[in-house]
């Protein structure tokens, strides 16, 4: 995935853990600058944010929306890779607005889950008439601490988009997984698998960037997420053609 044309964005990383320093190492690789790595125990402010023209955030549940909250307060842009919050989505659309503010949001940053969700949606709408019947299975490491996964959560309401019932999802948590997300549509006579499997956490962490980079580059204020950032690049090469 290339990222977007723009200047190198001055990042600070919220959150410390396996994503937090995944991105940091990437960011390191690609020349990225990280101005601030904050983790749990450091108030998120202006002064803490360290003058960076973004902040990628991947803590847990119970606190993303606070840190995305002061990062707005901050006049930072924020991208929250953080699941699980999902319930404070309108009231930190609207906390955004009223600030005039940028914050990007994904479940999922690797392009292929974001591809997945299209195809998903696509399918359902082929198959939820002849009789198949949906269940979705999410495998990911021992140390996550929510379930179903904000992937499974995505696509599930991507099949919901494309007129399929709900799907039943199943969690299962073993060893070092990254994450695996298996869309089974099953009929009497045949099978369709939509399968995602992430070898590495740097496929979050490259998406993450290059997220980070969409947003730090002048957007208009709002809330935004990774099928912004997709879509601009396709009409950025259909704009180049
Ligand atoms: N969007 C994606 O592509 C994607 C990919 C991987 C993980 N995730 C999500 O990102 C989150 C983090 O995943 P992880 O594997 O890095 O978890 P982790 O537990 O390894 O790391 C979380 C870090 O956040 C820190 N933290 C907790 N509260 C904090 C606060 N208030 N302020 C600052 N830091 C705080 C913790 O101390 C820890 O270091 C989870 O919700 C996970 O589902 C999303
Ligand atoms: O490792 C995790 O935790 C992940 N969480 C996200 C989710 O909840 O979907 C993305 C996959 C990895």
């Amino acid at each position: 995935m290339t990222a977007p044309a723009g200047d190198v964005p001055r990042v600070a990383l919220i959150g410390m853990g396996r994503m937090g320093r995944t991105i940091a190492a990437l960011a390191a690789e690609r020349g990225i600058p990280v101005v601030a790595t904050l983790d749990h125990e450091h108030a998120v402010t202006a002064e803490s944010l360290a003058g960076a023209d973004v902040a990628i955030e991947f803590t847990e549940p119970g606190a993303a929306v606070g840190n995305a909250r002061a990062c707005l307060a901050a006049g930072v842009p924020v991208v929250v890779g953080t699941t699980g919050w999902l319930d404070a989505l309108p009231r930190l659309t609207d906390d955004v607005h009223a600030a005039g503010g940028r914050l990007l949001w994904a479940a999922n940053f690797s392009v292929g889950v974001n591809a997945m969700l299209a195809v998903a949606a696509a399918a359902a709408r082929v198959l939820r008439d002849a009789g198949f019947d949906a269940h979705l299975v999410e495998t990911h490491h021992t140390a996550k601490k929510d379930a179903p996964s904000g992937t499974a959560l995505a696509i599930a309401r991507a099949v919901r988009a494309g007129g399929g019932d709900e799907v039943p999802i199943t969690a299962v948590r073993v060893g070092h997984v990254p994450g695996t997300h298996a869309l089974v549509f099953d009929a009497p006579f045949e099978q369709v698998t939509l399968t995602h499997e992430a070898r590495d956490r740097r496929v979050f962490a490259e998406g993450a960037l290059v997220a980070a980079r969409w947003l730090a580059a002048g957007r208009t204020p709002g809330v935004y997420t990774m099928q912004d950032v997709l879509a601009s690049g396709r009409e950025g090469a259909e704009a180049r053609t």
